[in-house]
This record gives C-alpha cells, sequence and structure tokens, in this order.
C-alpha cells in the first residue's frame, strides 16, 4: 500500500512542484491550498506525514502543526520555511515538527527528507513505546544528574533526540556537551549508525576542509591518496562538530552550503555526494558574542541552532556533586570509598572552574593517592582547601560575574550555603535567614533544592559520610 502525504500550500506553482515529486517517488499523495482546507482533508484522508508551508494567509503552519499533533500526536508533520527564516523553524521544532526544508528546495532534499521522515514512521507504535522506555534506562545512565537544570535538558533531550533537527550544545569547558551528543545520537533511529566526533579547533585551518569533506588524490600536496571525509563516514548516523564556534571565517559558508543542500564535494573532486548526516555541534564560546563581531556567520548559527541546549557549569548545579562524586569512584572500582563530611562539603563548594571534567580527574587522583578507604579533608588538593577557607556566598558577592548573575540563583545559593553550614538542620538554617520554617519550606521546592540522601541516611554523630 501507497504511503500517504497531505501537502498543504497556498502557492499554487509549489504545490505542483511538490505534488509532482512525491508522486513520481511512488506516494499517496493530496494537496490543500489552505490551512483550513488541509485539516480538513487531514480528517478523511490520515496520511502518514503532513507537509506544510509555514506561512499561509489565514490559518498558518504552526497552527497547522499544533492542532494536528492535538488530534494524532504521531503524526509526522514537516514544515517548509522560507530561506533565511529558520528562527520560525525552531518554533516549529519545538511545537513538535519532525523535521523542516527551507525554500527553495532542492528535490533531492526534498525526496530524502521525505524518505526518512516516512522510514522513521515505518517502526510500529510498539516499537516506539519499548524504545521511549529503554531510552529512559538505557542510555541517559552514564549522565548523572538529578538537579533541576539537568532535568531540563534530559526533557529537551527526550523531546528533540528522535527528530532530524540540528542541535546546538553551549556550555563552559567540562560541562558534558560531547557526553549530550552521544545521548542525543543513542536516543535517535539512528543509533546503529555510526557517531563521528570532529573538533573544529584542534585541526589546522588548511586542512579542515579535507577533514571534513575528503579530499582526492593530488588534491594538494600530500595528498598522496584519496580521504574519506568525516561527513561521508558519518553517512546514515550523526556528526558531532565540537568547538564548531572556532570554524575558521572560510570555512563556513562551506559547512552552510554541505548543511543546506545536504551534499558535499570532496576537496579537488568533482562527483557531488550525497548525505544523510544529523548534526549535533558544541561550543564553549558566546556565540552571541562572535556573530556581532562578525566571526560567525548568523545564516550558520541558525542552520547548527534548531534546538539550542545549554548546559548549566557545574557550581550552578551542586546537588548533583555527591551523585557524580559516587559514580567516579564506582567508575574507577572503588565503590565504597567515603568521604569524611568536611570533605564532601568542599567538595560540593568549590567552584569547578574545569566543572565535571575537573571533578573526575580530582575524584581519580584522590582514589590513587588515598591512604585508606575513607578520604579527609587534609588530602584534598590545595586550591579546593583555600576556597573553602572563603565563603562561597562572599564569593559571589565579591566577584560578581560580567554576564551578571540572576538574584534568583543569588537566592538559592545563600538557602544551600547555609544549609551546608547548618548541616542541613532545616530548623537551623531558618533561623539563621531569620525566616519562618515554612518559608524555607517553600524556597527548597521553587529551587528544586534536595535534600542530599546521604545526609538524610547519615547516623546521628556519625561524622562519615558513605558514599
Ligand atoms: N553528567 C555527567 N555524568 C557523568 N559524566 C560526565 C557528565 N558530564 C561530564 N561527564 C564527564 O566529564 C568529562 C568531560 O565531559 P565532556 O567531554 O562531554 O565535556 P565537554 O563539555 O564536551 O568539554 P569540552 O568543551 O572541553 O570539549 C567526560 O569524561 C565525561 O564523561
Amino acid at each position: 500500500m501507497k504511503q500517504k502525504i497531505l501537502v498543504i500550500d497556498d502557492d499554487a506553482s509549489l504545490r505542483r512542484v511538490l505534488e509532482y515529486n512525491l508522486v513520481e517517488e511512488g506516494y499517496d499523495v493530496i494537496v490543500a491550498s489552505s490551512g483550513e482546507e488541509g485539516l480538513y482533508q487531514f480528517g478523511t484522508f490520515k496520511p502518514e506525514l503532513v507537509i506544510t508551508d509555514m506561512k499561509m494567509t489565514g490559518m498558518d503552519g504552526l497552527m497547522v502543526l499544533k492542532s494536528i499533533k492535538e488530534r494524532s500526536p504521531d503524526t509526522l508533520v514537516m514544515i517548509i520555511t522560507a530561506f533565511g527564516a529558520v528562527e520560525t523553524a525552531v518554533e516549529a521544532m519545538k511545537a513538535g515538527a519532525f523535521d523542516f526544508i527551507t525554500k527553495p528546495f532542492n528535490r533531492d532534499a526534498l525526496r530524502l527528507t521525505v524518505r526518512k521522515a516516512l522510514q522513521f514512521n515505518g517502526l510500529s507504535q510498539e516499537n516506539k513505546r519499548l524504545r521511549g522506555a529503554l531510552v529512559d534506562r538505557a542510555d541517559f545512565r552514564t549522565i548523572v544528574g538529578t538537579s533541576q537544570e539537568m532535568e531540563k535538558v534530559f526533557n529537551v533531550i527526550r523531546k528533540v533526540a528522535d527528530t532530524e533537527a540540528a542541535i546546538l550544545i553551549t556550555g563552559e569547558s567540562g560541562t558534558g556537551k560531547e557526553v549530550i551528543a552521544r545521548s542525543i545520537h543513542a536516543n535517535s533511529s539512528r543509533k546503529d549508525g555510526p557517531f563521528v566526533a570532529i573538533n573544529c579547533a584542534a585541526i589546522p585551518r588548511e586542512l579542515l576542509e579535507s577533514e571534513l569533506f575528503g579530499h582526492v588524490k593530488g588534491a594538494f600536496t600530500g595528498a598522496i591518496r584519496d580521504k574519506v571525509g568525516k561527513f561521508q563516514l558519518a553517512e546514515g548516523g550523526t556528526i558531532f562538530l565540537d568547538e564548531v564556534g572556532d570554524l575558521p571565517v572560510e570555512m563556513q559558508p562551506k559547512l552552510l552550503r554541505a548543511l543546506q543542500e545536504k551534499e558535499v564535494v570532496a576537496v579537488g573532486g568533482t562527483k557531488v555526494e550525497r548525505l544523510d548526516v544529523r548534526v549535533v555541534s558544541a561550543t564553549n564560546l558566546d556565540i552571541d558574542k562572535a556573530i556581532a563581531e562578525g566571526a560567525f556567520r548568523e545564516d550558520l548559527y541558525y542552520r547548527l541552532s534548531v534546538i539550542p541546549i545549554h548546559l548549566p557549569p557545574l557550581r550552578a548545579r551542586r546537588q548533583d556533586i555527591p551523585l557524580l562524586i559516587k559514580y567516579f569512584c564506582g567508575k574507577n572500582g572503588f565503590p565504597k570509598v567515603a568521604f569524611e563530611k568536611p570533605a564532601l562539603s568542599a567538595l560540593v563548594n568549590y567552584s569547578w572552574p574545569g566543572n565535571v571534567r575537573e571533578l573526575e580527574n580530582t575524584i581519580e587522583r584522590l582514589l590513587i593517592m588515598r591512604n585508606g578507604d575513607t578520604i579527609a579533608l587534609e588530602e584534598l588538593p590545595g586550591k579546593l582547601l583555600e576556597e573553602k577557607s572563603q565563603s562561597r556566598l562572599g564569593t559571589a558577592v565579591v566577584r560578581l560575574p560580567d554576564e551578571g548573575y540572576s538574584l534568583e540563583q543569588l537566592e538559592r545559593e545563600v538557602v544551600i550555603d547555609t544549609l551546608e553550614r547548618n548541616n542541613w538542620n532545616q530548623a537551623a538554617a531558618a533561623r539563621f535567614l531569620k525566616i519562618p520554617r515554612h518559608m524555607l519550606v517553600y524556597r527548597l521546592e521553587k529551587f528544586g533544592i534536595n535534600i542530599p540522601e546521604d545526609r538524610s541516611r547519615q547516623k546521628k554523630g556519625s561524622n562519615l559520610l558513605i558514599m
């Protein structure tokens, strides 16, 4: 049986082009000239895929998308946007669109995108349900975090992993951007395909194009044989462009073209290669600033960041630190190692400029150098001890970061700091803050602060925290 596609567009010539190409590909196609007509057709035709233009008079594409998703959440909806209006595609992806194409599109890109969409739909609902259940358990296992901040990130991943949307992950160095990129791949229907990572900042600029797209023998001095590019290697899977903010300006239009046309040409070659690759990228640069300074192309930015994910620094999610420590102890084969309370407290309160990577390295060193099965405050590296002597609150007030500091974050830190000082005794913390206890409890809920499990399990009078 033919797969059914409903095309909604108020531009008659585009409607014809779409219909012609899709019928030629063997689909059963129905067209509608307005959102209202499209919704009516949807009810009777029951298509597997809806392709709708974004900008239409009357009911626009976003309204069509939302109303279809309400009636039938499993129906795939693809959006057509004007070139350069990629921001509107962001909104559509957030509202549940499966993918988008920009006008003017080349017919191969259209066919490929549609084919991918319908392949995805080919999975039975049962399959999808099973896979959904596995996702939660299997593939987030290596991303540790229960803080509100990480929960937000997990929610976005759950929503977007299995779309074709390009994702840009931002965050300081060591916050776990690559871990997240891998998990997006692992949670997508491409998971059996390759995950290919390339660090755009680590490759000399004259070699970057050939690394990305490959080269043919003789293309330049030293090109003694053909080389396959990372994009070609990632065929059927995901390419992870790490440090994409550092991409040299002269490479940016080339990458943009590859992403838009979904095709590449190797350096020195003539053969155009079609691409079926999902792009996830990451940067620790302030991209807005780079755009303002002309160091990064805005159109490329929109292409890369259909869905932006920001990973907060570790110091903004201290709640995850005890859990991460426990995870790293287990990962290194020492699940039973214990930390004395002051040591754990210093680890939780340190500012971790190198984020999770720095924490991981610190724990590894501590495990190697430790004297027994408990780790005491004195065993921690000097920098942690120095910082411990200053109050975290003091640091926040004296050294406010240039990018600003939200009052709410400050309040959250004060609450956590006070609880830490008072051994997580809520009555004592409320007294210190000079507020009634219920106001403190309200703040714990508001800021998503959970009493670390270890504290509630702690034996009275014991000075050891069993991790
Ligand atoms: N939430 C997490 N749970 C478990 N391990 C984590 C988590 N976040 C980061 N890590 C570990 O920390 C290290 C650094 O993570 P990763 O390389 O993903 O960071 P990054 O943001 O990509 O860094 P960079 O910007 O320097 O490339 C890795 O060893 C990773 O396994």
